[in-house]
């Protein structure tokens, strides 16, 4: 048997108290994992095996008997095997009666069979509480007692008493055990692991379709166009100019699609005339991924951040002012200094760090540890309030960058406008309804909206 180290011993250990005994069917890794974990919590383990005399490996003062003689042991028995072999426990029904039987399975794929593993158990032996836990830990985090990220063992069950033993077994262990409900519960529960970033696949895709279109818009306007009007070979702008388009153009539009569907929700809670009805499953599934939207923006815009601050170190740039410089030189012509192109240039740059600086905020706030430290009203006053702050910031970033050009001819290329001119339009139409639908009533529904908290003192008219 491993040293158990010092940091693997769980912070609540009282090797004092001698703690009830626990029986584990299986002797494989899940089994041998969880026996010696709580062998180092003070409980004494008996295994149950299919060759008690051939299971080696198990932990020292363990105890190894067959799957009938250790069900005898204890009230308490965990499964530690795959669901495909749970049949060998329709011979043990009348010694599992009343038994607390802890199901921790998972299986390889989604929705992989009709029930869940843990219905599936209570059908095979009806007379005992199945207890759905421990599926979301892996044999190796209990063994190496890395522990950090899935400290969270789900638990589902129809007996509170079954549940509430396994519970306290589980804070026993260190972790920390959340109450799903009921074993209908289980599916889920059983899904849980076998998922991969599920609010974050749409996201994602959004991004890639917005980074792959506007960065072709550009080569389009800035590599195509002047290659076949003036033969000039700009494929160099793929580097750092286009993407130095792309990103911050992505990172607004996501920033403002965090924020749309919150409009549509007010307006819709408007229109019905009531908060009390749920949204349509599209707009639900919007709204609750709305953080992982606001993550990636910020990641775009930190992308943009520094392409701009490379902008003076390269080599285009630097051959452009030099070019310039001895153009003005020998032609002894004096561009004069324009306070109007300085305020707009200043004005747009400080827009963006001013933007930049709110939105690392919202990425803050949205730690855990920060989260979990302020209330509802805080957390909604930087997310909602501060939120819009910084889409309007950076709109008007993007506005005044923009500046005259939006007007001249001069910036069509092929009838396609300057890319950000089309990012410009979700954003504004955000920033703007959200202003003025605030005040808004809806013909024969004149109702003002009440923050979510305020639900209770409104009462639909
Ligand atoms: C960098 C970054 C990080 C972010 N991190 C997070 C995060 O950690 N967590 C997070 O949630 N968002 C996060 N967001 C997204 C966004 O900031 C929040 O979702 C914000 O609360 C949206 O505010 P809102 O005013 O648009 O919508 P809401 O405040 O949600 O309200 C919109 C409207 O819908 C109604 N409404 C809202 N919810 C409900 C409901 N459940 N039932 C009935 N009516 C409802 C309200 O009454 C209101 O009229 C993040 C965004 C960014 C950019
Ligand atoms: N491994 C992990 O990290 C995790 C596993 N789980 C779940 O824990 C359960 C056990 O997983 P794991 O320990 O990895 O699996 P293993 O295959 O390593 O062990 C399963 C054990 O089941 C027993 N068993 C009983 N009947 C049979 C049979 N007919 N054929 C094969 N084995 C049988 C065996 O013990 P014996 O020979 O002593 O009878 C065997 O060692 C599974 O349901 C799994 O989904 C859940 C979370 C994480
Ligand atoms: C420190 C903060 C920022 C600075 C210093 C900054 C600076 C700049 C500069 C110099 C440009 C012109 C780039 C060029 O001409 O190639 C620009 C363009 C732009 N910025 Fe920012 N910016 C900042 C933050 C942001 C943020 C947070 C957003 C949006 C979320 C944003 C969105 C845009 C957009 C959409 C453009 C136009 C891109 C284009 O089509 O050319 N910026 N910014
Ligand atoms: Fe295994």
């Amino acid at each position: 048997m491993e040293k158990t180290s010092a940091d693997s011993l769980p912070l609540t250990v009282n090797s004092s108290e001698k703690q009830e005994t626990v029986c584990i069917f299986g002797t494989g890794d899940f089994g041998r994992s969880l026996g010696l974990k709580m062998l180092q919590c003070g409980y004494s383990i008996v295994f149950g095996s299919r060759n008690p005399r051939m299971s080696s490996l198990l932990p020292n003062g363990a105890e190894v008997l067959s799957y009938s003689e250790a069900a005898q042991k204890s009230d308490i028995i965990i499964l530690a095997v795959h669901r495909e072999h749970y049949d060998f426990l329709t011979e043990l029904t009348e010694l599992l009666n009343g038994k607390i039987l802890v199901d921790i399975s998972n299986n390889l794929k989604i929705n992989q069979y009709p029930e869940s593993n843990a219905e599936y158990l209570a059908q095979l032996v009806p007379g005992a509480h199945v207890v759905k836990a421990f599926n979301t830990i892996s044999a190796w985090a209990l063994q190496s007692g890395a522990l950090d990220a899935s400290r969270q063992v789900f638990v589902c069950g129809n007996d509170s008493k079954a549940k509430q033993r396994v519970m306290d077994i589980v804070r026993t262990l260190g972790l920390t055990p959340l109450d799903q409900g009921s074993l209908i519960a289980a599916k889920e529960i059983e899904n849980y692991p076998l998922q991969l970033f599920p609010m974050w696949k749409f996201p994602f895709y959004l991004s890639a379709i917005l980074c792959v279109f506007f960065f072709f818009y550009c080569v389009i306007r800035e590599v195509i166009y002047p290659y076949v009007y003036e033969k000039k070979d700009s494929t160099f702008r793929m580097a750092i100019s286009i993407p130095n388009r792309v990103f911050p153009i992505a990172a607004l539009t996501l920033l403002a699609l965090v924020y749309l569907p919150g409009v549509i929700a007010a307006v819709l809670q408007l229109y019905r005339g009531t908060k009390y009805r749920r949204f349509p499953d599209w707009l639900d599934h919007w709204m609750l991924c709305r953080k992982q939207l606001g993550l990636i923006a910020l990641g775009f815009a930190f992308l943009h951040v520094i392409y701009t601050l490379v902008i003076p170190i390269r080599y285009y740039v630097r051959w452009t002012l030099r070019n310039m410089t001895i153009t003005q030189a020998t032609a002894k012509k004096e561009n004069p200094f324009s306070t109007t192109t300085a305020w707009l240039n200043d004005s747009y740059i400080s827009l963006g760090i001013l933007g930049f600086f709110l939105f690392v905020l919202l990425g803050i706030t949205s730690l855990p540890s920060v989260s979990n430290a302020v209330n509802w009203r805080e957390f909604r006053f930087v997310q909602s309030k501060l939120g819009y702050l910084t889409l309007i910031l950076c709109t008007a970033h993007t506005l005044v960058y923009g500046g005259k050009r939006f007007l001249s001819p001069s910036i069509l290329k092929w009838y396609l406008p300057s890319a950000y001119v089309i990012a410009l339009i979700i954003p504004c139409t955000v920033a703007i309804s959200k202003m003025t639908f605030r005040r808004i009533s809806f013909p024969g529904s004149c109702m003002e909206l009440k923050e979510p908290y305020a639900r209770s003192s409104h009462i639909p008219k």
